[in-house]
């Protein structure tokens, strides 16, 4: 089978995205498997199926280079944006996303015809799984765990999907590739968990490494940024509804979180190529 396929990334979070709005003839957590793995394949983060939508201009699918299934994808969201606009199928500059999180709404932002970034109402955060105890009334009670010999502490936040955000110093020097198979496996996340490392720059400003569920150390994780902001301001470290610079690995994300922690979040989005991938399945 013949599968035409657009490479794309925001922030150096890359995904091999597939027009499915005419059906899908894959099994697509099958297909994440064999696309994904770099040197030996196309090579990306994972898979990102755009499918026609009841209910939103369109819906995405998206899959982590292990073929599990993420119920939402803060750089993917973005390209889809941009592959819908750029390709005539959608030619409005706010337009709505369905994904397994809920309805998104995106403000593409274009530059001569082409969209160049957009920013996204990514919904509100929320501090699950219920591992810390969060009382309204003070800051966030961060929970200490063991992991490679060390003590760290996490506050655990959802952005539909769960993050595990912890705030440290010296990020450049870990060896995630060692340690971040560990806390993704934490016995506290029983479906895994995208864990970001962050330090605080100042109030406005934080730099962050994440080791993904599914597909290991990313440039950039969006609902990560996002979730991060949300813990820092839970955590008196950032203050809520001021536009946050996230320094990732691959770029520049921004976000702001509101008094109730809805939060929206901006960046770019960038079309690679285009190619066909021979599926011998
Ligand atoms: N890179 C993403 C998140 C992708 C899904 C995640 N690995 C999960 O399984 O929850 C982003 O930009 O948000």
């Amino acid at each position: 089978m013949q599968i035409k396929f657009t490479k794309m990334h925001g922030c150096a979070n890359d995904y091999i995205y597939i027009n499915c709005l005419d059906g899908m003839p894959f099994d697509p957590n099958e297909l994440a498997k064999v696309m994904s793995p770099r040197h030996f394949s196309v090579g990306a983060d994972g898979v990102v199926c755009i499918c026609a939508s009841d209910v939103a201009d369109a819906k995405m699918r998206m899959f982590n280079l292990d073929g599990s299934e993420g119920k939402m994808c803060g750089n993917a969201i973005r390209c889809v944006g941009k592959y819908l606009y750029d390709n005539g199928i959608c030619q409005k500059e706010e337009i709505t996303i369905e994904t397994l999180s809920g309805i998104k709404t995106l403000a593409l932002h274009v530059e001569d015809g082409a969209v160049a970034s957009v920013t996204v109402q990514m919904g509100q955060a929320t501090f699950e799984p219920k591992l810390i105890p969060i009382d309204d009334t003070e800051p966030a009670i961060l929970k200490e765990i063991e992991v490679a010999g060390k003590t760290w502490k996490t506050t655990a936040v959802s952005m539909g999907n769960p993050h595990s955000v912890i705030v440290t110093e010296g990020i450049d020097a870990l060896d995630l590739e060692k340690i971040g198979p560990e806390f993704e496996n934490l016995p506290y996340f029983p479906e895994r968990v995208n864990t970001e490392f962050i330090e605080v720059v100042d109030r406005r400003h934080i730099k962050m490494r994440v080791w993904e569920r599914g597909s290991g150390e990313t440039y950039a994780c969006g609902t990560g940024a996002c979730g991060s902001v949300a813990a820092c301001v839970k955590n008196g470290f950032l203050d809520a509804n001021e536009q946050v610079a996230v320094d990732l690995i691959g770029g520049t994300l921004y976000i702001k979180c509101c008094d109730n922690f809805d939060i929206e979040m901006t960046g770019p989005a960038k079309k690679v190529y285009e190619g066909i991938f021979e599926y011998e399945n």
